[in-house]
């Protein structure tokens, strides 16, 4: 690809520009490691490196041009000083691989939590209407049936255009973090539907305030193609105001809620287990959550309002999807125990995940409720104390124990535990710093009808070595559940 075709778009100023036009860019990158001769190269000012500081080993790899937001004086190549490097990769990621997304059906959620969840639950009733689809998010990537890792739940600039681009399936589905967002990974990209799940307190060490989170969650819906629709919860405060700020701006909205404003109403919730509530859009029908939890009810309308907007099937095909939909990896996850107690293994790691967990279970009439979290390291503590008080008033016992570190030491995350418990005013927990230790001493105590709720991982693998020889919460439980004459810790 010429030069001037890469760049257009890229806000920059190069006197001698046209001298360079010409050169032909074989390639496109931000990292030194994966430089190719005539490739270009963006050089990022990241959160642990920058990318500055690799332009001469990009050079010396025969990159042909350079990009960058520092004033550097370049020898040999082209140096195009922009405003800001992550834009400009991404407006170079979409004009490199020719606009892949303007040839799908394009789906966005975000929120702070329920993004996988409703993807989930699209990709299932799309797909059910005959659609393709493509997934990007937390736990995976899906492109053509093919499954793969994730590094992000939003992938960089360039990663995501490429997937868009392999992609042969008629739909994308993809989760849009705040730090995507707030990072232009999604440049380039718009959307059919945009949806928001909700936003409460999370990310507020990256964010600043919450006002400052929202205003980036937002930013996602100025990414509605013209005839787009803003699909939004507005039983959340958050999601109510972002609808209003929409219509005023002459966008299309499609609201979900308890009021009669909106597009469609919950009109009467029928049942708590399953959830199930009486709805009208067009029609009156009732719909029942496939999994347990008021929340993931909100998933499954946003999921169902969605889908009924972007095709005029018949909604009971859609119904009869949602009936059939088998749920996500470890969120609220149940595992009957031979004893006649329930595990729940859910990825819940903000304060309103975890109360929204702890009231399903309430729900379900647990007897007893054993709690078994901890905090991530490296992440938001402001969120710990809600989270410990949540836990402390809605569990009859918690165990607090390790999570991932993400480099900060054990001894560093087994003081905040212990702060944060001492600030707790009720005092029925304990610290187990080995999780798997945790969950067996759970499982062992465990009563019929007492309901052990581990949150946090979901379906992630354990980054560190506990004691028992698993890898997950869902393996611990299985093994510690067909242990035979297991010691009592
Ligand atoms: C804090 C943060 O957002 N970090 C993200 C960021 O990395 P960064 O800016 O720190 O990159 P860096 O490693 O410092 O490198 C800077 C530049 O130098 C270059 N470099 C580096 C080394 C070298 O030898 N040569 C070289 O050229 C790198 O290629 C890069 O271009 O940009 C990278 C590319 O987009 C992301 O992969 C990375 O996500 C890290 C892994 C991460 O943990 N991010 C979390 C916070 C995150 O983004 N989470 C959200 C989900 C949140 C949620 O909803 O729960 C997500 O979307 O995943
Ligand atoms: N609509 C919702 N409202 C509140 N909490 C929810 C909702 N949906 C899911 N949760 C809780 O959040 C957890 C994570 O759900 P999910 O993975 O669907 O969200 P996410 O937005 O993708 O999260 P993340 O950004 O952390 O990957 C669930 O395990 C559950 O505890």
């Amino acid at each position: 690809m010429k030069l001037d075709q890469l760049l257009q778009d890229v806000p920059f100023q190069y006197e001698d520009m046209h001298k360079f036009n010409d050169i032909d860019i074989h390639g496109l990158t931000d990292s030194s490691n994966e430089v190719e001769p005539g490739c270009l190269f963006v050089a990022i000012s990241g959160y642990q490196f920058d990318g500055h500081t690799y332009i001469q080993d990009a050079i010396k790899k025969g990159a042909a041009v350079i990009v960058g937001d520092q004033e550097y004086q370049s020898s040999g190549v082209p140096y195009i000083q922009v405003p800001n490097s992550r834009q400009a990769l991404g407006i170079l990621a979409h004009n490199y691989y020719h606009d892949p997304a303007s040839s799908k059906i394009m789906v966005g959620i975000t929120g702070t939590n329920g993004k996988t969840t409703t993807s989930y639950l699209m990709k299932h009733i799309l797909e059910d209407m005959g659609y393709s689809c493509s997934l990007l998010g937390t736990i995976q990537n899906v492109i053509n049936g093919q499954y793969s890792k994730t590094v992000n739940t939003t992938p960089n600039a360039l990663t995501l255009n490429q997937l868009i681009d392999k992609s042969r399936d008629e739909v994308v589905i993809m989760e849009a973090s705040s730090h995507g967002l707030a990072e232009y990974r999604l440049e380039g990209l718009h959307f059919d539907l945009c949806l928001f799940t909700n936003l409460t307190h999370e990310h507020l060490d990256y964010h600043g305030t919450i006002d400052q989170y929202y205003e980036v969650k937002k930013a996602l819906f100025h990414k509605l193609k013209s005839n787009g629709t803003a699909v939004i919860n507005s039983d959340d405060v958050y999601g109510e105001k972002l609808a209003e700020e929409l219509r005023q701006e002459g966008r299309q909205t499609y609201t979900v809620g308890r009021s009669a404003t909106n597009n469609l109403q919950i009109l009467e919730q029928l049942s708590v287990d399953p959830p199930s509530v009486k709805i009208k859009g067009h029609d009156i029908h009732t719909l029942e959550s496939p999994m347990a939890g008021l929340h993931n009810l909100y998933n499954t309308l946003q999921a169902y309002a969605a889908a009924t907007q972007l095709d005029g099937k018949t909604t009971t095909d859609i119904f009869d999807s949602i009936r059939n939909f088998p749920g996500v990896p470890g969120r609220f996850t149940t595992y009957p125990l031979k004893n006649g107690s329930t595990v729940v293994i859910d990825y819940a790691h903000t304060a309103d995940a975890v109360f929204n967990c702890l009231q399903t279970v309430h729900d379900a009439a647990a007897k007893k409720i054993t709690h078994i979290f901890g905090f991530r390291g490296n992440r938001d503590l402001t969120k710990r104390q809600e989270m410990m008080n949540i836990s402390a008033e809605m569990s009859d016992q918690y165990f607090l124990t390790m999570d991932d570190l993400n480099g900060v030491s054990e001894d560093d995350i087994l003081q905040s535990l212990t702060f944060y418990r001492s600030q707790t005013k009720i005092g029925k927990g304990e610290i187990i710093p080995d999780r798997t230790l945790a969950i067996k001493k759970a499982i062992n105590n465990s009563e019929p009808g007492e309901w052990i709720v581990i949150t946090g991982k979901g379906h992630e693998q354990y980054k560190q070595q506990f004691s028992l020889p698993t890898h997950s919460d869902e393996s611990t439980v299985d093994y510690v559940n067909n242990m035979k004459n297991v010691e009592l810790n």
